[in-house]
């Protein structure tokens, strides 16, 4: 193995501290403490795991935390009415409402309700046109944090080949924005894309977000490219009654062997996820207040 391993789970607690710091000077300056709203509907064993490491993370950080668990027929009427009542509350800096949402409810309608200013995942649409526009945004956790691992690592982006694999609008597209905006010339590969193996080896950058366990191989990379693995993907379980092994979208072992620099699953961009969310919660609250924003925890 050649590639060197890019540290997201030690970066992301070098985020955090520095959120944390800008919490501790809000409060004793200004008097403020940030507050996140967690929206969790209905009973997914995997998102209770998330929520909960996202509600601890945010105390820690000095935050407030504030988790409503809705059950799984929850009508979308009384979902609205909720985020009518966080939107309105000055205490609550920042909204996520949890994806997916069961099948009943609309979620671009649901998203679409939150105050775009509150949005800390960035997908209300008027954060995407901001985002698409080179406007201040709220910008999605995720591709940020991809970001802010490929500027620790490179310094700067600007002219390389960046290619993501994946189109959804929570990774992929935003993904391609934000390169953009660091001066990449940027591809988005996807499921149709014709001879994606060829594309992909075309790139200087790789970011892979399609949610499919291990799609991209080690002969898929150009020699000392920089791999961004978003995936998060549980194999079937080898026993009875065991957990299946976590593997992102890359195969990790042959694209190490070819790769300059790499993320691991778990331990890549999973734990960025959660220390930018709570970095754009910090950033809302300062935007609320017409505070300065925090520096280098924002696009
Ligand atoms: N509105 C919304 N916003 C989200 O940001 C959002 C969401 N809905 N729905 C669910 C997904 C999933 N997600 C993860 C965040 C961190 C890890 C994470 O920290 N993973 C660890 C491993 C965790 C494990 O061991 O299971 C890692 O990669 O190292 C994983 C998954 C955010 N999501
Ligand atoms: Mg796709």
């Amino acid at each position: 193995m050649t590639a060197t391993i890019i540290d997201g789970k030690a970066f992301a607690a070098e985020v955090r501290g520095r959120v944390g710091e800008h919490v501790a000077r809000l409060k004793e300056e200004n008097g403020i403490t940030p507050g996140l709203a967690v929206v969790l509907v209905g009973e997914d064993p995997a998102s209770e795991v998330y929520v909960r490491s996202k509600g601890r993370q945010t105390i820690e950080s000095g935050m407030n935390s504030y988790e409503h668990k809705l059950p799984a027929d929850t009508s979308e009427a009384d979902l609205l009415a909720l985020i009518d009542r966080l939107n309105a509350d000055p205490a609550v800096n920042g909204i996520l409402v949890q994806l997916p949402l069961p099948g009943h409810l609309n979620e671009d309608l649901v998203i679409n309700a939150i105050d775009p200013a509150k949005d800390v995942d960035g997908f209300h649409i008027s954060n995407v046109g901001l985002l698409a526009t080179g406007q201040k945004a709220m910008v999605p956790c995720t591709p940020l944090g991809c970001l802010m691992l490929l500027r620790e690592h490179h310094g700067s982006l600007s002219g390389l080949n960046a290619v993501v694999i994946g189109r959804s609008n929570i990774v992929g597209k935003p993904m391609a924005q934000l390169l953009l905006r660091d001066s990449c010339t940027v591809t988005v590969a996807h499921s149709r894309t014709r001879d994606i193996e060829a594309v992909v080896r075309g790139a200087d950058i790789v970011v892979a977000a399609v949610g499919r366990a291990e799609m991209v191989t080690g002969d898929w990379i150009k020699p000392g490219a920089t791999v961004i693995d978003v995936g998060i993907n549980r194999l079937p379980p080898a026993e009875e009654g065991g957990k299946g092994r976590l593997v992102g979208d890359v195969e990790f072992e042959s694209a190490a062997e070819v790769a300059g620099a790499i993320t691991p699953v778990p331990g890549g961009v999973g734990p960025m996820t959660i220390a930018c969310l709570l970095a754009n919660t910090l950033t809302a609250t300062c935007r609320a207040h017409g505070l300065a924003e925090p520096e280098g925890l924002t696009a």
